[in-house]
């Protein structure tokens, strides 16, 4: 049986994950940690002898940077990489920009909870007088898109993700997989959630307990009809990622000493 192998990955620690804030769209570059697990997660892959055919990133720092930082470490920097928006993190709409813990304690933890993990539910969206909605549309990198500005999202649900996602993983990515290339994907929390719903076959309700944590490499086992054998392994230390697993999760909550 042809085994095609695919490598998720959610960017390293960025600014404001640090600081619990919704960054989405945003364009944070990594922080001090963010590199160190950007350069861990290359030299892992290494170890176990990874050969990177190609790389697609998001349009956003942290996945570019991560993805540099992995094949220096790698020693294949020469690995060719296409970057799309399509990969970009899930746009969190009104929320980009808030303290999770602080939204939590004004409106609930189970309201949180559905604003970053239900699958069909957007968050509202932003306006024009939103503090980062001049930094997010006046963007250069947002007139290359494969669609006008206007037609860009405003907020959305993983669904929604998935939706604008799926295009280019059936065009672009698929085709390069099924002709046996290995592949990494630097991406995003939710991009790469809703990619591994779409090829895991995660139903609605459960996908909401699948997290991922920054700077974790996600193998992905495909048969030659892109079908998964087994299910997604996290790469590196079990103990430590689900500990890391855990600590997203808390990040919707209040925080202790404000209870
Ligand atoms: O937008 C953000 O702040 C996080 C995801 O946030 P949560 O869905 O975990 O709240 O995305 P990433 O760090 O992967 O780019």
């Amino acid at each position: 049986m042809t085994k095609h192998k695919l490598i998720l990955l959610r960017h390293g620690e960025g600014a404001w994950n640090k600081e619990n804030r919704f960054c989405s769209w945003v364009d944070q570059k990594l922080s001090s940690n963010g590199i160190q697990e950007a350069r861990n997660c290359g030299k892992h892959l290494k170890v176990l002898g990874i050969e990177f055919d190609l790389v697609f990133t998001s349009i956003l720092s942290r996945s570019i940077q991560t993805a540099w930082l992995v094949l220096e470490e790698m020693g294949q920097e020469w690995v060719p990489t296409e970057s799309s928006w399509r990969l970009n993190e899930r746009h969190y709409g009104a929320l980009i920009g808030l303290n999770r813990a602080e939204m939590a304690l004004n409106h609930g933890e189970e309201q949180v909870k559905i604003w970053r993990r239900s699958y069909d539910v957007a968050p509202p969206p932003i306006t024009e007088l939103h503090p980062y909605y001049n930094e997010i549309y006046r963007d250069r990198r947002y007139k290359c898109c494969d669609v006008s500005q206007d037609k860009l999202p405003k907020a959305e649900s993983l669904k929604e993700v998935l939706d604008r996602l799926l295009p280019y993983w059936n065009d672009r990515i698929a085709p390069e997989v099924k002709n046996g290339k290995t592949i990494l994907i630097s991406a995003h929390g939710n991009s790469t959630r809703a990619l591994l719903k779409h090829l895991e076959g995660i139903s609605d309700e459960d996908i909401a307990n699948v997290t991922l944590p920054t700077g974790v490499p996600v193998l992905l086992e495909l048969d030659e009809n892109l079908c998964p054998i087994g299910r997604h392994q996290f790469l590196g230390d079990q103990e430590a990622i689900q500990a890391a697993i855990k600590k997203v999760e808390d990040q919707g909550k209040v925080q202790p000493a404000a209870k």
